[in-house]
């Protein structure tokens, strides 16, 4: 097993043609490569129409309110994703991190396909990882950033380069801070204080990928998709959304809804990691990005987790007689390899107590 994340997907390469990344803005049509078919593994296990949206509206809560910690607990329970506003983070650097993105984006295909990712690495330009799980192609592309973005940046802008990596770093650094805060308060409102999380000290080491995702307008939204549905294989993930909506998220017995942009707010959502850490009290929420017709759209996640190789488990305040643990311990780099070979199986097969087994791991079609 891989120690470091960087080492996450040897074991499972994505392998994709160059000639697969098409320039999106040169096309009037949707080509057949990315007209999109739902397949089984579109279902998770969850009983709800997947097909059906709803209007409900993912909570928005004021970090500054005093009761902001009971509304974050029942937003997690409830939805597993809310919008914050008041969270400290400068409304010009979200601007600026935009502004990187869009530069990024919109180089010729053949100066980003220099920073392409390497089939088994983290950082790079490439379709998303999950990609490889489904017969058709999804309408975006992304960059992700694991740990400095030095060296690709320089790939991409070899003589002027700085400018970008000054902006990520800059946020990085606040996206460190702001999800560690938000994760105590999430932790918070389930009766968790530091000291129930001997791994958590002061020195603990956690980790942050940034995947800056770009959906450009699309000839043909209705038949083609952003991002395929998905959790994330983090303790929580914080996405900017420029103003043009797309993200919508699975609500248990509603349907899609659509998380609509609000200016300088964020999204949080709850990944996998704090699934298993609340022992199933705060699911991961299942999302996926849609397009449109006419406006591109720009989105950047910090998906936030804990130091690469301690074993997460659900935290003994939430285990008793009546609650048994239902995940055995897994590290952030071992749940990354078992995302990327069992994708939406992956949550079920570190799951204990006979609601999984290996017969279900067979039907991996991937
Ligand atoms: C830390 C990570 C989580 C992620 C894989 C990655 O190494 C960096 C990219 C992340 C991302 C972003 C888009 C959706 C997703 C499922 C994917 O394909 O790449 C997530 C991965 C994840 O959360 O499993
Ligand atoms: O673009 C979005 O709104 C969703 C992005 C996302 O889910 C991700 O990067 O993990
Ligand atoms: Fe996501």
């Amino acid at each position: 097993m891989p120690s470091r994340v960087s080492d996450a997907f040897r074991s499972h390469p994505l392998h994709f043609n160059h000639h697969k990344h098409l320039d999106f803005n040169s096309l009037k049509e949707l080509p057949e490569s990315h007209a999109w078919t739902a397949t089984p593994l579109d279902h998770y296990p969850c009983t709800d129409p997947i097909n059906t949206t709803t209007t409900e509206s993912v909570p928005v809560i004021d970090l500054n309110d005093q009761n902001a910690l009971d509304q974050v607990g029942h937003a997690c329970r409830t939805w597993g994703v809310f919008q914050v506003s008041n969270h400290g983070i400068k409304t010009s650097l979200l601007h600026e991190v935009e502004s990187a993105g869009k530069r990024l984006f919109s180089l010729p295909i053949e100066q980003k396909l220099r920073a392409a990712r390497s089939p088994d690495g983290v950082s790079g330009y490439g379709v998303a990882r999950i990609s490889s799980f489904f017969p058709k192609l999804m309408w975006s592309e992304g960059f992700t950033i694991f740990g400095s973005p030095a060296e690709q940046a320089r790939r991409l802008w070899p003589h002027g380069y700085s400018n970008f990596c000054d902006v990520i770093e800059e946020y990085e650094k606040e996206m460190k801070q702001l999800a560690g805060r938000l994760m105590w308060l999430i932790l918070g409102s389930l009766g968790i204080a530091q000291e129930d999380v001997k791994w958590a000290g002061p020195k603990g080491d956690f980790t942050g990928a940034i995947q800056l995702n770009s959906y450009p307008a699309c000839p043909d939204p209705d038949r083609a998709m952003g991002l395929a549905a998905h959790t994330d294989s983090t303790l929580l993930t914080i996405l900017y959304q420029n103003n043009t909506s797309g993200l919508q998220v699975l609500r248990e017995g509603s349907g899609w809804a659509t998380v609509q942009p609000i200016p300088g707010a964020l999204v949080v959502n709850v990944g996998d990691l704090l699934h298993i850490l609340s022992n199933g009290l705060y699911p991961s929420v299942l999302h996926r990005a849609v397009v449109n017709r006419s406006q591109h759209r720009l989105s950047i996640a910090y998906l936030y987790g804990p130091p690469a190789n301690v074993p997460i488990s659900p935290l003994p305040k939430l285990v008793g007689p009546t609650r048994p643990p239902l995940y055995r311990p897994v590290t952030w780099v071992e749940y990354l390899d078992t995302k990327a070979k069992h994708f939406n199986k992956a949550l079920a097969s570190v799951r204990l107590c006979g609601h999984f087994n290996k017969a279900l791991l067979a039907g991996d079609d991937h």
